[in-house]
């Protein structure tokens, strides 16, 4: 069942013009209920963006993989990007090399300028934003560069132990997958990160996701938060001639 329940105007009232935000102070903010949560639909004119949240080795990008299949989504991995920035052997490379190294965080306005970049160069109007806002200033910064705010927000919630171990065993050469870069990670993680997963959920926005078990048994509980999202994502976006008016 769908209800409109308020205009977002507000939302982009004290932000910049972008491709992004433009003509939404006249689009409405629809809701879906469905028997398990209430899920906010987007508003029209913006994109759907879903942050995706959650410690180091939780299984974020593994989950991503897993959303980008099943419902169409472009995922657009923060750490992907600032990577990719260091082998390009950009201005900021090196920075972003040690901070990363220390298991910190990078500047929010580089991270948030690449994922603008990012965001801006795809047609597509749905987006995975992996392992952002990873702090308040992340949050504050993308708001008010990208001029919106999430739609859903998932927190991947693991033990310790168990993000040290996946992380351990990744084997993927990454120069932070080692025991005293995680745990610089780990306790930038706590102080940082739970303040976000806080504001978010004070909002109504986040679905904490127990993230132990096998990858598909994890994915079965992310499934049900999209699932009811699944013809208007595939066929409302930007607008559609239906029900968008
Ligand atoms: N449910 C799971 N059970 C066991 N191993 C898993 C599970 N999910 C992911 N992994 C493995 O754990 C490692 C970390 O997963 P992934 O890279 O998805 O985590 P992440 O949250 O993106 O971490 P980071 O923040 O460091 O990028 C990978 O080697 C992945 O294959
Ligand atoms: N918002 C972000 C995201 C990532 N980083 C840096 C610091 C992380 O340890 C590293 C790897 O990210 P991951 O692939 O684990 O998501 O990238 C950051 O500074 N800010
Ligand atoms: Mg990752």
């Amino acid at each position: 069942m769908w209800r409109r329940v308020a205009s977002v105007s507000h939302l982009f009232s004290h932000s910049k013009s972008t491709k992004f935000n433009q003509g939404a102070s006249t689009f409405k903010i629809w809701e879906t209920f469905t028997s398990e949560s209430e899920i906010p639909t987007p508003s029209k004119g913006s994109p759907f963006i879903t942050f995706v949240l959650g410690g180091p080795g939780s299984g974020k990008g593994t989950q991503c993989a897993k959303i980008v299949e099943a419902f169409g989504f472009t995922h657009v991995s923060a750490g992907d990007l600032l990577r990719r920035e260091i082998a390009s052997g950009s201005a900021y490379g090196s920075v972003i090399l040690s901070t990363i190294r220390e298991g910190k965080i990078v500047p929010s306005q580089v991270t948030v300028e690449l994922i603008q970049k990012e965001m801006e160069s795809n047609d597509n109007y749905k987006f995975l934003i992996d392992g952002f806002p990873r702090s308040e200033e992340n949050r504050k910064a993308f708001e008010q560069t990208i001029g919106a705010e999430p739609d859903v927000v998932l927190f991947f919630d693991c033990p310790e132990q168990e993000m040290v171990k996946r992380v351990l065993n990744r084997n993927q050469g990454r120069v932070d997958d080692n025991i005293d870069t995680i745990k610089k990670r780990l306790e930038i993680f706590d102080e940082l990160n739970w303040p976000v997963i806080n504001y978010y959920s004070q909002r109504g926005k986040l679905h904490k996701i127990n993230a132990v078990g096998t990858v598909d048994e994890i994915f079965e509980k992310v499934r049900p938060i999209f699932a009811p999202l699944r013809y208007i994502l595939l066929f409302c976006y930007p607008v559609c001639s239906i029900c968008c008016h």
